[in-house]
């Protein structure tokens, strides 16, 4: 059976509208396209509460409100992917990229020259229309 994960992935915006993307390192899934951080879910912990840890790991984030914004299922060829991702409003600290990977903020309208993983395409779309 295909490997399948359930992953926490946050759509960061800030005040000037600014989404914040990162870019995922060569040797992993999907590597060297820009994604919204996350991660997975791990076995004891709720979806909100992997996404806190994530960004905190990931972006050096402190998430203190986060809103449901879609799930996607997808499948690669080596992977199952869902995606359970989240609008993210209300954060503090300053933006990092503790991984080593590389951060953008990027207005909305920028959005699409970006290069994504194909599971994302759905939610870039969702952007430019509702928040946009
Ligand atoms: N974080 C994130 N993952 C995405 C996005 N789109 C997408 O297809 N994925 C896929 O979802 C999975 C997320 O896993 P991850 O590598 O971020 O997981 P993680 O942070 O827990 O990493 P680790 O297992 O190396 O500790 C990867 O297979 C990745 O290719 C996205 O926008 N953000
Ligand atoms: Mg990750």
């Amino acid at each position: 059976m295909q490997k399948r994960v359930h992953v926490a992935v946050g759509v960061i915006i800030n005040q000037d509208k600014h989404i914040l993307l990162a870019k995922r390192h060569g040797h992993l899934h999907q590597g060297g396209k820009w994604e919204f951080p996350g991660g997975k879910v791990e076995a004891n912990e709720t979806v909100t509460e992997a996404l806190i840890r994530e960004l905190k790991e990931e972006v050096n984030l402190d998430v203190t409100a986060s809103s449901p914004f879609m799930d996607i299922s997808h499948d690669y060829p080596d992977k199952h992917v869902r995606l359970d991702i989240h609008l993210v409003k209300d954060f503090s600290n300053e933006a990092l990229g503790l991984e080593n990977q590389q951060i953008r903020w990027v207005p909305i309208y920028n959005l699409a020259e970006f290069d994504f993983p194909e599971a994302n395409k759905p939610i870039v779309d969702k952007i430019l229309a509702e928040l946009g």
